[in-house]
């Protein structure tokens, strides 16, 4: 069922408040746990018909209880089931114990399931409430059932998957279907917790939409309705100047191709001009490569700031290939003060290492807006304290946003792109393929085309993001940063 706003992401500590309210408002729990647990047993009548047994895995939580409830559905509908379980079912509390209560079987300790050809395994043990590492017997069955090949259904999240950061507790059960509730968690989109969900089906409990939205934080599966009404409106009236200025600053005469390829992107993106800023050492070699975007030369912090003259020029990109990092920091200073938006890759990045509170320094109070397009590494350089902390990549990603005061998008198969008011969003929809050199450049270039187009920082990113995706889609195998560049579309 269709979720009103199905991109919305709940963590395991609002999920328990959505709950807590719906409770408050007369929403019974057990009747929750009996939705999700039938919800839970039907997946498996739809998906493994021909299961020989069902082993169901309880652990002593409200995640065992939806197991329960589960079993039970299933043996109504006439299937063969046994129930092993974590802990003493006897110390189960609340609706948990109700539903053990409504287990008409024998409950087995969890050592005692022995995998078998036939079974199928619904993972009940941990979900929403993994506070720490599983223990040794549950990561014995894990490895168990992992080595018998037998297929597992998660209740919720498989066992062993942290839901707030989709990092591994421990050892996770590889599942292939999640049943969730409500909504997704941050764990069946972050790596490696969505390599370990399998196809992921979210259950509408009957918990109402106003109950989730007065909880929900600002987190997102990245997508379209993120950035759909912030896309610049097409006009027979439109000329050039109205879809924005934009300068790439190239670097030296050998390593040129990066900020083309943020150049050629740019356009293609929809940047109504795009001009790469070039030192005179490399105007030649540029000239060689280039129709549609023009050149100019650039040799000083000087000969920025009187190409800063032209309001017009309302984005910059700054990074690929650029090397020289003084050069860079003194650049993206007189960008910030200009109050021009900026996107800053690469050696952009590396040029403000360990000292990201020069980059907030000078864009605090700039009209201009920034944009930070980090891969891991990079992200470590800028923010070392922020990428020691044990959280996950969205709360490394604010702390990172807060940081600069600016938005920062952690590139990677689950990209993250965090702002610094809060909000966030995780790209799930990146083919492999993008793991490419040059890659990155391109999408600092539309990012950057997004900005010089009028859209808003945050939402800039996240449709960079998406089209960046969507192009490598289009390109399919053996695509290389230059095809990339040729399937892109405007947001
Ligand atoms: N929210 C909703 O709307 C609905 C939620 N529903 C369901 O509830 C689930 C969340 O339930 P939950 O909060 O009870 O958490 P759950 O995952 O069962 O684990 C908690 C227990 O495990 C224990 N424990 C934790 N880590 C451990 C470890 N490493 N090793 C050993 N023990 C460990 C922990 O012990 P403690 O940390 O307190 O010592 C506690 O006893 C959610 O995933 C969904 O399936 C549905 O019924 C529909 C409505
Ligand atoms: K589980």
């Amino acid at each position: 069922m269709m979720l009103p706003r199905p991109e919305i992401l709940l963590t395991p500590t609002e999920m328990s408040r959505v709950d807590a309210a719906a409770i408050a408002s007369e929403i019974s729990g057990q009747a929750l746990m009996l939705r999700a647990g039938e919800a839970v047993a039907a997946c498996v009548l739809r998906h493994y018909p021909a299961a020989l047994r069902f082993a169901v895995l309880c652990g002593p939580g409200n995640n065992g209880g939806d197991g329960y409830v589960a079993a039970e559905a299933l043996v109504r509908c006439g299937a063969n089931v046994r129930v092993f379980a974590l802990g003493d079912p006897e110390r189960l509390r609340g609706d948990a114990r109700i539903a053990r209560a409504g287990w008409s079987g024998r409950v087995e300790a969890l050592e005692a399931y022995m995998p078998q050809a036939g079974d199928v395994v619904i993972d009940a043990v941990f979900g929403a409430g993994l506070a720490r590492d599983v223990p040794d017997l549950v990561q014995q069955a894990i490895a168990d059932v992992t080595a018998a090949a037998i297929p597992v259904i998660a209740v919720d999240l498989p066992s062993g998957i942290d839901g707030a950061s989709g990092k591994l507790r421990g050892a996770a059960f590889r599942a292939e279907r999640s049943v969730t509730f409500v909504t997704r968690k941050p764990g069946h989109v972050l790596l490696p917790g969505r390599d370990h969900c399998g196809t992921v089906e979210v259950f509408d409990i009957g918990i109402p939409h106003r109950i989730v939205a007065a909880e929900a934080a600002g987190l997102w599966v990245n997508g379209p309705a993120l950035f759909q009404s912030f896309r610049r409106p097409r006009s027979a009236e439109d000329h050039k100047y109205r879809r924005g200025h934009l300068t790439v600053f190239s670097g030296p005469a050998i390593s040129t191709g990066a900020a083309r390829l943020s150049a050629g992107a740019a356009l293609k993106a929809g940047a109504g001009l795009v001009t790469l800023a070039s030192p005179s050492d490399s105007l030649a070699v540029n000239a060689a490569h280039l129709t549609a975007v023009m050149q100019t030369a650039m040799d000083t912090v000087a000969d920025v700031e009187s190409w800063l003259i032209d309001q017009r020029r309302n984005t910059f990109a700054l990074g690929p290939g650029f090397g020289d990092r003084d050069k860079a920091r003194s650049y993206a200073v007189a960008i910030a003060r200009s109050g021009r938006n900026l996107v800053l890759d690469a050696d952009g990045i590396s040029a403000f290492s360990g000292d990201a509170s020069a980059l907030r320094e000078a864009f605090e109070g700039s009209a201009g807006q920034l944009v930070t397009t980090p891969h891991e590494g990079e992200f470590t350089r800028l923010f070392p304290d922020i990428a020691r902390g044990d959280g996950g990549k969205v709360e490394k990603a604010l702390a990172a946003a807060r940081a600069i005061s600016g938005i920062v998008v952690c590139k990677g198969a689950d990209t993250v792109i965090a702002c610094p008011d809060g909000r966030a969003a995780i790209e799930e929809h990146a083919p492999a393929t993008l793991a490419t050199a040059g890659s990155g450049d391109v999408l600092a270039g539309i990012i950057a085309a997004n900005l010089a187009n009028g859209m808003p920082a945050f939402e800039a990113a996240c449709a960079g993001v998406h089209q960046h995706g969507q192009a490598a889609t289009r390109a399919g195998e053996g695509l290389t940063a230059e095809d990339l560049v040729s399937h892109v579309l405007p947001a």
